[in-house]
């Protein structure tokens, strides 16, 4: 790192008003969380060959080190903290690229760079100036000087090359006389701040005041022609052809070999297809070296006529040079299908007379956090796997979309889409009944969604006289409604998330869901698409609907935001996209796999408490079932297993449900109100109460995605019928996420009228704030309007 001071960006707002103060300075540091991915590019982009680096000031988490090692793949220089941090090894993050600072030597205060870098200097020389090697920003030294504290004042000031003559005794402007002056880069500073480094951009015939080429070392000027050289030549021919097009009649000089290769249609094409075949064809050390200095030459003249410089070259390099490997996945497939293994071998040895949940009592402050870990999967194996999909599907579009669903879905499509409208046979092949339930639930979803719609009429408040404040909903134009299919088939789903979506007056609605093995979808959702107006389906799941939804492709529309519950691979596509911001596409939450959480006493009927865990608990097996018990006894217990054993030998997805019940327990506490604090503690998706008196304690409850209350509101209601929407915020996200609901499909416009006495009310304030910012343009459009209306504004 070498730098005695490092300016830290804490916002983007810090960054715009800052960054030309410290823009002399070799590195930035970037508290990166609070930036998006395009404003990171565009900072790197601004000042190519600095380093920039992603401040992290506590231990990453496993999702951070994903974001990081995204981000150094993507050309940030390291990883920097203040405190010692740790990067796991599965990370693939090279422990090479994470450094510790001393908190005194990064700054977020944002003097100028010179205000915090002078008094780390050091000099030992007698008249107290510091040495400063010169070089160009090819890192060629062109010579040395010396600087005072004076002289750097004004070089920084002036962002020139500007020392101290030793023997003049006096501040030395480079070139002030003889034009050869020079534009001051960057300043670096040796390892112990005694030396400077002055990058910089040189004008005229060079540096020596002897007249020699560039630099001080004796490189006379027709020695020397490096690669720069060559460019510059090259350059000037253009800018020479240039003023030829636009001035024909006075050049009468016959055109150059370059600036033919200019204006000759082909004729660069075809030499560096040439002199490459010539380069290939090369054997003998003369001839290689011989055919790549001609192979240049054409590469270069392509260069300018492209308007690319070299620097932009070298970044490019210094990019690729610092992308990251992602270490080999063979290792961890083995660990992984070694895992896969021992989950089998548990389900063969979990015998029926097994089928119990834990029991853990709320005094074992350790077991009921073990007890309530969800059994979520590593975030960093999910995007390893989740990005080059989203990748693919993003460069191939459809191609890509139909050889992943061949690959996961097992079928060949020939379109990734249906389109409205959708082929008869699948409205025909349902049941009256079925349509009928399907209309009943339509009905109750949409008449609760419609009256949220209601709610979120027009508000119109006038805050002062003369201010009027109003806020007004517009629906999202286009949405993606992701109904999952993996181990069933959610048409339901489809209800959830097409109704509340025809409510809020979205003018596109898609649909993707998995296709079959014969590449069809259920004939449900196509009724539901039919009835609130769908005119895409997607056959597609996984990442790659979804990144097909957020990209777009040649046939699937692009939608501004995508929702709905799916299983990891889905949550993290949707996590994803939802960051980047060349999708431009929000989401809804993270819905992943489905929980329930229920509270009991001792009279609770134990089949229905029973019937409900093993309803969400069928769901998959990564999904999570918790009872807490209010003082259950042991005989209450004992029949509650029963219930559960009983029940689950019975139903088809028992072996899910096995599976998923390892991960479940009951919790036995002493109090309703205890109940409920561990309750709000884990934030269930859907919380059920199975209590007397049940509606008594709903104002308890702080964190849910949805509730149920009392014996007779099982929590299959909520998932299709009684109007509430069944996608909920999971994983303990209800802590900060509410569920789906019609103003998940819209976005709210604020809107405001002021008028003369509106303005005499609080054009002062306005004033008062707007001096306090220093933002006086600001402060002029309120005052202005007031002197012309004849008001005493004197003081602002
Ligand atoms: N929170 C809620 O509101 C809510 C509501 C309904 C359902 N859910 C949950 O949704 C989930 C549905 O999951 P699902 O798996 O049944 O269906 P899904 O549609 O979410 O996922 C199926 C897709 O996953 C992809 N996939 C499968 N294996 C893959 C692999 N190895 N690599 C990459 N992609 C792969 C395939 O493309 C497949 O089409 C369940 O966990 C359920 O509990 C949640
Ligand atoms: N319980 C799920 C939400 O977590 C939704 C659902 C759909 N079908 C059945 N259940
Ligand atoms: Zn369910």
């Amino acid at each position: 790192m070498g730098s005695p001071v490092y300016p830290l960006f804490n916002t983007p707002q810090e960054w715009e008003c800052n960054f030309s103060k410290w823009s002399l300075s070799s590195s930035f540091l970037i508290y990166y969380k609070n930036f998006s991915s395009e404003q990171l590019t565009t900072m790197i982009k601004k000042f190519p060959r600095r380093s920039f680096y992603l401040f992290q000031s506590q231990q990453p988490s496993e999702d951070e080190l994903i974001q990081l090692f995204d981000l150094l793949h993507s050309g940030f220089s390291g990883i920097v903290s203040n405190a010692s941090i740790s990067i796991s090894i599965s990370s693939s993050i090279p422990k090479d690229r994470v450094f510790l600072l001393k908190p005194e030597t990064i700054f977020s205060s944002y003097e100028n760079y010179i205000d915090v870098l002078l008094p780390t200097l050091k000099t030992d020389r007698a008249d107290k100036l510091y040495t400063t090697v010169v070089t160009n920003n090819n890192n060629q030294a062109l010579g040395v000087c010396y600087s005072s504290i004076e002289s750097l004042k004004q070089a920084f000031k002036e962002n020139k090359g500007i020392y101290y003559s030793r023997s003049r005794n006096e501040i030395w402007v480079k070139g002030l006389t003889s034009g050869n002056t020079q534009e001051l880069e960057r300043v670096d500073v040796d390892c112990d701040a005694d030396c400077l480094k002055f990058v910089v951009k040189q004008d005229g015939d060079g540096f020596c005041h002897l007249n020699t080429r560039f630099d001080c070392f004796g490189n006379l000027k027709k020695d020397a022609f490096g690669l720069n050289d060559l460019y510059n030549v090259i350059q000037n021919r253009f800018e020479d052809e240039q003023g030829r097009l636009e001035d024909k009649e006075n050049y009468t000089v016959k055109k150059s070999y370059t600036q033919r290769l200019f204006s000759e249609k082909g004729l660069l094409d075809k030499k560096i297809l040439e002199e490459s075949k010539e380069f290939i064809e090369a054997e003998s050390t003369e001839e290689v070296s011989w055919e790549f200095a001609d192979l240049l030459y054409f590469a270069f003249t392509k260069l300018v006529k492209s308007g690319v410089t070299l620097v932009d070259v070298e970044e490019n390099l210094r990019l690729k040079h610092l992308k990251l490997t992602r270490r080999q996945g063979d290792a961890k497939v083995e660990e992984e299908k070694k895992e896969i293994k021992k989950e089998e071998k548990k389900e063969d040895q979990f015998l029926d007379s097994d089928i119990k949940l834990k029991v853990v009592s709320s005094d074992d402050s350790a077991g009921v956090v073990s007890a309530f870990t969800r059994p979520i999967q590593s975030t960093t194996n999910i995007m390893s796997l989740v990005n080059p999909i989203i990748e693919n599907v993003k460069q191939n579009g459809d191609k890509a979309l139909l050889e992943l669903t061949a690959k996961f879905d097992r079928v060949e499509l020939e379109s990734p889409i249906l389109t409205a409208p959708f082929p008869t046979h699948y409205v025909e092949s349902l049941s009256q009944e079925m349509k009928e339930s399907l209309d009943i639930s339509i009905h109750n979803v949409h008449k609760f969604h419609k009256a949220q719609y209601d709610q979120n009429a027009t508000l119109s408040v006038e805050t002062q006289p003369g201010v009027l404040c109003e806020r007004f909903a517009k629906p999202i134009n286009s949405v993606g409604c992701y109904i999952p299919g993996g181990t069933a088939v959610l048409p339901s789903t489809a209800i959830m998330l097409g109704v509340p979506a025809q409510v809020a007056g979205c003018h596109e609605i898609v649909f993707a869901t998995p296709p079959n093995k014969e590449g069809l979808v259920p004939a449900e959702v196509v009724y539901v698409a039919e009835k609130i107006g769908v005119k895409t389906i997607l056959l597609a799941g996984g990442a790659q609907a979804v990144a097909a939804m957020a990209y777009g492709t040649e046939s699937v529309p692009k939608v501004d935001k995508i929702l709905g519950p799916g299983n990891q691979f889905v949550t993290a596509a949707k996590m994803h996209v939802s960051q980047d911001t060349s999708a431009l596409c929000s989401i809804d939450m993270p819905a992943g796999p489905s929980e329930v959480l229920v509270i009991c006493d001792n009279e609770a009927d134990e089949d229905y408490v029973a019937s409900d865990l093993l309803s969400q608990a069928e769901h998959g097996v990564d999904s999570q079932v918790v009872l807490i018990g209010i003082d259950l006894n042991e005989q209450y217990l004992a029949k509650l297993q029963s219930a559960i054993k009983q029940q689950t030998l019975r139903l088809p997805r028992k072996e899910i449900i096995k599976r998923c019940l390892v991960n479940s327990c009951i919790v036995n506490c002493k109090s309703v109100e205890e109940a409920f604090k561990l309750s709000n503690d884990y934030a269930p998706e859907h919380l059920i109460l199975q209590l007397e008196n049940a509606q008594s304690y709903v104002n308890l409850v702080e964190n849910a995605g949805s509730i149920f209350v009392g014996a007779l509101t099982p929590e299959s209601c909520g998932d299709y019928s009684s109007g509430t929407n069944h996608t909920l915020p999971t994983y303990g996200f209800a802590k900060q996420y509410s569920g789906v609901n019609t103003s998940t499909y819209q976005k709210f416009i604020t809107c405001q009228y002021v008028n003369e006495e509106g303005l005499k009310n609080i054009g002062y304030s306005v004033m008062n704030i707007a001096n306090r910012e220093g933002l006086d343009a600001h402060k002029w459009a309120v005052k202005m309007r007031l002197q012309k209306m004849g008001y005493d504004v004197e003081k602002y």
